[in-house]
């Protein structure tokens, strides 16, 4: 069905007096027209990002090969949402303009050194590998061709994603907008400095991790003071996004926020105390230490 204009025709005249209509369906143009864009390893994020390339309308499916490890995989892959995926990462490569890649950190140069033949300086590569530099990549290469580092983060899967991103010595202003159009496909973007992408890691990289432990907590917590089980998921789930949502869209600082909930002599404050005794600033903060730590070290196996 690639690339084709889809035509049907129902019998309708019992409805409309009519013999028959005929019913058009036409694919909208892709927002990036003319733009191929492989997706190297698309597995957990990779698969992400490809739903949402066609789910945007980013990209038509023709525009799009994807590869996998496995042909199994790579046939469920393709029939679940009908671009090409392969295993060979060298043709895709040499078809694609805009190459992603979204295979384990350790496997990086392998992956490149594999493509290296397909590689020109025209084409781009956008790395969502955590750890692995810009300048690794561009040495892996051994072209002067634009390469941008991405770290988005799970979420992506109903666009409340997070992506931070960096730009490599040879890519442009130009490169770097194409890249962030595509990752708000799947939420916000930002760009930092490439100093700051193993923080990025640990923070919104992995940060879903230590939030859904939050949420499994708090929920587990209502059960254990009555709750029924889905009504406490429920509560704590709504809870967590209802208070993101307050940071992000009133601009307060979170402590104020937190003040706002806090009554005098209330029932808060005595949470708020049961918190502190148990070091859950201390612990998180160290969570997203140890794991910008460990992002540091992910390239080097
Ligand atoms: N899962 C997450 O929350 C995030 C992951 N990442 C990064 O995304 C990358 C992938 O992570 P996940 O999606 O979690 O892992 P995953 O294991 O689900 O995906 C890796 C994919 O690469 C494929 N693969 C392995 N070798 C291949 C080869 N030679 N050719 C083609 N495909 C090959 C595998 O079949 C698999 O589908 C990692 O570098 C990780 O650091 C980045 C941000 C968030
Ligand atoms: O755990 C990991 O290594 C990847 C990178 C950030 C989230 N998942």
């Amino acid at each position: 069905m690639r690339g084709l204009r889809l035509v049907g025709s129902v019998q309708s005249d019992k409805l409309l007096g009519m013999s028959e209509i005929e019913l058009e369906i036409v694919r909208p143009a892709a927002m990036m027209p003319g733009v191929k864009v492989a997706v190297l390893g698309a597995g957990k994020m990779g698969g992400i990002l490809l739903q949402a390339f066609l789910k945007n309308n980013l990209l038509a499916p023709e525009q799009i090969v994807a590869t996998v490890q496995h042909a199994d995989r790579a046939l469920a892959l393709s029939a679940q949402t009908g671009v090409e995926v392969t295993t060979d990462n060298l043709a895709a490569a040499t078809w694609a303009d805009v190459i992603l890649l979204g295979v384990k950190p350790i496997q990086v140069p392998g992956l490149i050194e594999t493509i290296k033949g397909g590689l020109t300086a025209e084409k781009m590569i956008v790395s969502f590998a955590a750890s692995v530099k810009t300048t690794a990549i561009e040495a892996a290469a051994g072209l002067e061709l634009a390469v941008i580092r991405a770290m988005p983060n799970t979420p992506s899967m109903l666009a409340a994603g997070v992506t931070a991103l960096c730009g490599g010595r040879f890519a442009s202003a130009e490169q770097m907008s194409v890249a962030q159009r595509i990752f708000a496909t799947v939420g916000r973007t930002v760009v930092v400095a490439e100093k700051h992408m193993d923080a990025v890691t640990g923070l919104s990289g992995s940060g879903p991790a230590f939030i859904y432990i939050i949420i499994e907590a708090l929920a587990e917590a209502g059960v254990n003071v009555g709750l029924p089980r889905d009504v406490a998921t429920l509560l704590a789930a709504q809870t967590t996004l209802g208070s993101a949502k307050m940071v992000l869209e009133t601009g307060y600082h979170p402590a104020l926020l937190k003040d706002q909930v806090t009554t005098p002599a209330g029932c808060t404050v005595d949470g708020i105390l049961e918190l502190e005794e148990g070091g859950l600033r201390v612990t998180l903060i160290k969570a997203v230490k140890r794991a910008t730590a460990r992002a540091k070290e992910l390239a080097a196996g």
